[in-house]
């Protein structure tokens, strides 16, 4: 891979001497949607602990799991390999998204806070840690769109006033997709996790040293995966790029990505890349691997449109729920009549995924 397709960005710097790092940002986001950034202040004992507290939710039994189970609407919440299934074509990931509260602590089409929902298995001490890296992954993610809302020329606190770590309408969250190692499984066809663009507006994105397999298509023309064209399977229309780029972790790293909602406010100036975690090849290791996103989203009913208005105003609500309802109703029909709705014709169809990357 070029070591200018994702730029590592020294972040440590973006207050005392912007010029460098915000032009970095912008050549990073604008052209593979994709770069990595150091000196952001999260230490890897800290890191560690995230990926143990992780561990601790995805070792509970499936049955204590499927209390908390996923939640549309926010996109929050256990997904089982079964539910996985239904997404991406093969039995080997698990995923568990939980926010400020939980899981599913807010009704979001009535706005109205329903309480707090942490695995009570796991008791308050996994609640404090699961809250805590989320807090300083929040302030990154703050000092870094600061950074992009610069590289646009725009008001650098655009989203900072809407985007509290602490108010109940902050949809960010936290996942774990935890990855099954080959030897536990039947073979597999296509992808660990199939091609996807996010819909945060970033998404922060921790993996383990060595655990290789997350690819990216810059700019690429893409087509539809014949693989995952069967009936039910939510995600069949998504388009699957000719050619992936591997992007590995890199230690002391976080690797940031553009969502659909920083593609929508940058009037596509800046990529929403499709990405996807490859089968291990022969030459990959073949053990289980886990990748910890943190999901950066503005207050759940912000509005947000970009300067030129190529697109119409945006909320995370929007975001979220029709990705997250559009998969459920596609799942649960077996007739394929989602398929004249696909994901492609919702809100968010006229954002430009495959374009080139600008000038
Ligand atoms: O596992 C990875 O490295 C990527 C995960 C990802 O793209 C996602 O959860 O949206
Ligand atoms: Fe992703």
């Amino acid at each position: 891979m070029p070591a200018c397709l994702v730029p590592t960005i020294d972040i440590s710097v973006l207050r005392t001497s912007p010029k460098r790092p915000v032009a970095q940002l912008r050549q990073g986001a604008a052209e593979t949607g994709f770069f990595y950034v150091e000196g952001h202040g999260i230490s890897t004992a800290e890191t560690e602990r995230a990926f143990s507290v992780g561990r601790e939710f995805c070792d509970l039994p499936d049955k204590a799991k499927a209390r908390y189970n996923f939640v549309p609407d926010r996109y929050l919440g256990w997904r089982s390999t079964e539910d996985m299934c239904s997404v991406t074509g093969n039995r080997c990931i698990q995923r568990a998204g939980f926010g400020r509260y939980g899981v599913g602590g807010y009704d979001s089409r009535n706005q109205v806070f329903l309480g707090q929902r942490w695995p009570e298995e796991l008791g308050t001490r996994w609640r404090d840690a699961c809250l805590d890296i989320q807090q300083q992954m929040h302030a990154v993610a703050k000092k870094v769109l600061k950074g992009l809302a610069l590289a646009l020329n725009r008001e650098n606190d655009f989203f900072d006033q809407h985007m509290e770590f602490d108010s109940e309408q902050n949809p960010s969250f936290m996942a774990w997709n935890w990855y099954t190692g080959t030897a536990d499984i039947a073979p597999q066809t296509g992808p660990r996790l199939h091609g996807h663009a996010d819909h945060s507006l970033i998404t922060l994105l921790f993996q383990q040293p060595g655990e290789v397999g997350l690819e990216i298509a810059p700019g690429k023309a893409v087509d539809v995966n014949p693989e995952l064209d069967k009936p039910g399977n939510p995600w069949n229309t998504m388009p699957v790029a000719q050619e992936w780029i591997p992007v590995d972790p890199k230690p002391g790293c976080i690797l940031v990505n553009i969502g659909d909602g920083l593609a929508w406010w940058s009037d596509g100036v800046f990529k929403s890349t499709y990405h996807r975690v490859r089968s291990p090849t022969p030459d990959d290791p073949q053990g289980p691997r886990v990748s910890m996103p943190y999901f950066v989203f503005p207050d759940l009913n912000f509005e947000f449109q970009g300067p030129a208005k190529r697109y119409p105003p945006m909320t995370a609500f929007k975001l979220l729920s029709e990705t997250g309802n559009a998969y459920e109703a596609r799942k649960n029909d077996a007739q394929g009549a989602w398929k004249k709705q696909a994901y492609t014709t919702a809100n968010r169809s006229t954002l430009q995924h495959t374009e080139s990357p600008s000038e």
